[in-house]
């Protein structure tokens, strides 16, 4: 008996090796690869397939390899339904999602942050405005003499205590140990993708639970819900469906009585809420704070631009004046922000420079698939679109000769800071080209009803950490010498050792 049960389990097994074999076979389609398998940096091969095969399909030898898609099919692709292209299935397999909850279905999440997050976000300047006051001083110094800071480092620290402020407040955002495991969270994950990576991808199933990587991401996950767990106890034993609605901005552990109404009552738990923030803030913290550090490198990289945004910020503040909180705390209101049209673009146009990924709007097939054009992809094809490339060529609208003749722009490899700027001037664009708008031509965001929900919130901390840099310091960089990214394949981040220099100013 025993032995025809390990006889059947083997079968089983064969079955499921020879299934797994046949579908990574299937992902090989017949099309032109550009680039070469060992390429540590893709951009120049997405340049030059898109230039070869603009309305065709082509490879790049990542690993794995990812097929672009032509622009012609990004709507249809953003728009299809999740069960035929999903975004998740790609973050799922790559960050094993089985053990890191990355890429799970966390509908409550996004719910919160679509909705509550981004309405509330006007009450929530003056809370992210006081938090960069505490924190500024204490990371960058107050010394009127210029001191080299780790630009990274400090982004890092500054986004996870300001995004802490709104996702778990008082006192615990300030906690070095929530403060920690909020940062290294993100770490752990992106070591689990490196070392599963090594396996075949038939393979790492059976080794993921083994490995290291896995177990270091799991007990700090443990670790960082027990640092949560009095917190959301508290919250829990407050819930009342009744009231969420109207639990008011600043209140201790305001997210998460937003993030409960949306969750079924049999899966309203201490642990769901839990892994809930730290999957908050692995697609939060070091998405923002990469995008502050390539800004902030780009300012000291280019000083002739710090006076121009100085100068704009205090002509706001002349115009509208800083409102007092209860405490009597001074901050900028939304309506501001909104003014603040040169710094919008100053950091768009970094965006466009240093995306964080070279390619954008990442889908997975779930099953067969086939566009309206008559393109066939069988399942398990992952497909992407080539962001570098559209943000890098004049056949892009935003960036082509006859708009950038209308508002005095340069062409599409120069980085001009207040290029978006002279774009929403031209009549008929206002409204376009802002940092949180999305489009085919400006995807760091993703587009379509899948783009990035938090975009609003990211922007406005970004553009709060970056109001209070420019107005009470000086930046320059540190002995003149120009910051290197890293480019690995797809993923651009900036060197972490890069430094700047920092000057308190009197003002
Ligand atoms: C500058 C910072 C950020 C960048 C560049 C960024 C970028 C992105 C991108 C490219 C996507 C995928 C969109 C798609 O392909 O359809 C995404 C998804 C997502 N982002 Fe962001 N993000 C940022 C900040 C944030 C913040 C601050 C939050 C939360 C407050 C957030 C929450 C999410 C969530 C929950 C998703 C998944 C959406 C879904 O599955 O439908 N992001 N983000």
């Amino acid at each position: 008996m025993l032995t025809q049960v390990w006889l059947a389990i083997g079968l089983v097994a064969v079955a499921w090796f020879i299934r797994a074999i046949r579908n990574h076979a299937s992902a090989k389609l017949d099309f032109p690869v550009v680039g070469s398998p060992g390429d540590r940096d893709f951009s120049k091969a997405l340049v030059d397939g898109y230039a070869k095969y603009p309305d065709k399909p082509f490879y790049i030898p990542t690993s794995p390899a990812r097929l672009i898609l032509p622009m012609t099919l990004f709507n249809e692709a953003m728009h299809a339904p999740t069960t035929h292209l999903s975004f998740l299935r790609n973050v799922y397999d790559l960050f094993l999602g089985l053990y890191t909850h990355i890429g799970r279905q966390h509908e409550d999440l996004i719910l919160t942050i679509r909705s509550d997050l981004t309405k509330n976000l006007p009450a929530m300047l003056p809370l992210l405005q006081d938090e960069i006051n505490h924190g500024l001083p204490k990371e960058f110094g107050t010394s009127g003499q210029w001191t080299p800071i780790p630009a990274y480092m400090k982004m890092l620290r500054l986004v996870a205590l300001v995004s802490g402020r709104i996702f778990v407040g008082l006192p615990l955002c300030r906690e070095e140990t929530w403060i920690h495991a909020s940062i290294s969270y993100t770490t752990d994950v992106a070591a689990v993708m490196h070392a599963s990576q090594k396996w075949n991808s038939v393979l790492r199933p059976i080794v993921a639970p083994f490995l290291p990587e896995v177990r270091k991401a799991q007990a700090d996950l443990k670790h960082a819900r027990q640092c949560v767990a009095p917190l959301v106890g508290e919250v829990m034993a407050k819930y009342d469906p009744e009231k969420q609605d109207k639990v008011k901005v600043g209140t201790r552990g305001t997210f998460i009585s937003w993030m409960l109404k949306y969750q079924p009552d049999d899966q309203r738990t201490a642990e769901r809420v839990g892994i809930n923030q730290m999957v908050l803030s692995f697609v939060s913290i070091h998405t923002t704070s990469m995008t502050i550090t390539f800004a902030l490198l780009d300012l000291a990289s280019r000083p002739e631009y710090i006076e121009p945004l100085r100068a704009e910020i205090e002509e706001v503040i002349k115009e509208d004046g800083m409102l007092k909180d209860e405490n009597g705390q001074e901050h900028l209101s939304k309506s501001s922000f909104q003014k603040l049209v040169k710094l919008d673009s100053f950091i768009k146009e970094s965006q466009r420079f240093n995306p964080l990924n070279l390619i954008g709007g990442f889908r997975t097939t779930l099953q067969d698939f086939t566009f309206s054009d008559g393109l066939k992809l069988p399942k398990s094809t992952v497909v992407a679109f080539p962001m570098w490339a559209i943000y890098q060529s004049s056949s892009t609208e935003a960036f082509g000769p006859e708009i950038n003749a209308k508002a005095g722009n340069p062409g599409p490899d120069v980085f001009d800071g207040f290029r978006f700027a002279k774009l929403r001037a031209v009549p008929g664009y206002e409204a376009k080209h802002q940092m949180a708008t999305t489009s085919e031509d400006s995807l760091n965001f993703g587009h379509g009803p899948h783009s990035c929900p938090g975009r609003f919130f990211a922007v406005y901390e970004i553009k709060s950490l970056l109001v209070n840099i420019i107005r009470h310091y000086d930046i320059r960089l540190k002995d003149g010498k120009q910051p290197s990214h890293i480019v690995n394949q797809v993923a651009n981040v900036p060197d972490p050792r890069a430094l700047v220099e920092v000057r308190r100013r009197n003002v």
